[in-house]
């Protein structure tokens, strides 16, 4: 760590139209400002990407992304002080990658697969410095248990709405919850964030979290 790097980050910015993203950085109760920021990137995979390849690229298209707006765009009243952090989740069962679900048919489809069966979510994680350009490229991944689900149950679930936004179509953090029979793990990487990670990912920047 350079003491340029130690010294500049005034702001965070957060690269993400996820919710929970916002609340789980709010939960590192940093003593900087955070700007959300909703990217468009590219969300294409290549087939044969590893699950790591792929959450660690789309993570960094995503804060790529948000550094060509901030520098494009003077509305967002970019410092070279921001810190630019994004993520991206994704479901792997039996080399097969379970992204979000198209629809409700989908969803339903791909909670078929996880029951009662052990599938790993990874979630890719970068911080940016929009100064320096320093990278910080990590991932985590964590073990999910799904208990076995009845067509019924898979019905009922998928009529809340909940699996429509979220990878592999459940939420950990939701009514999905009553879905897992246990994770090892870190759970906030199956939230979407893995807190602890990117604690330490700050602290390359000289950033404290409590
Ligand atoms: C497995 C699982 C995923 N998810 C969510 C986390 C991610 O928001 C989502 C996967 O989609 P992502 O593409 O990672 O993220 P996103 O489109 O929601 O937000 P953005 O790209 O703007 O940051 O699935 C849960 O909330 N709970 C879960 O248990």
């Amino acid at each position: 760590m350079t003491k340029e790097d130690n010294e500049s980050i005034s702001r965070i910015v957060l690269a993400s139209s996820s919710p929970r993203r916002k609340e789980l950085v709010a939960a590192l109760d940093l003593s900087l400002p955070v700007y959300i920021l909703s990217t468009d990137s590219d969300e294409t995979v290549e087939s044969g990407w590893t699950p790591v390849q792929t959450v660690e690229t789309l993570s960094l298209r995503k804060a790529r992304a948000a550094l060509d707006m901030l520098r494009q765009n003077k509305a967002h009243e970019s410092t070279p002080g921001d810190l630019i952090i994004a993520a991206d989740t994704i479901v792997a069962l039996d080399g097969e990658i379970l992204g979000k679900p198209a629809s409700d048919s989908e969803a339903e489809e791909m909670l078929r697969k996880l029951s009662g069966r052990t599938h790993e979510v990874y979630t890719g994680v970068v911080c940016l410095s929009a100064r320096s350009e320093k990278t910080i490229v990590q991932h985590r991944r964590t073990s999910v248990q799904m208990r076995e689900l009845s067509d019924k149950r898979i019905a009922r679930y998928v009529a809340t709405g909940e699996p429509r936004d979220k990878a592999g179509a459940y939420g950990i953090q939701g009514f999905g919850g009553a879905l897992v029979e246990g994770i090892e793990g870190c759970f906030f990487n199956v939230v979407g964030l893995p807190l602890a990670l990117l604690s330490d990912m700050l602290a390359q920047y000289g950033i404290e979290t409590s």
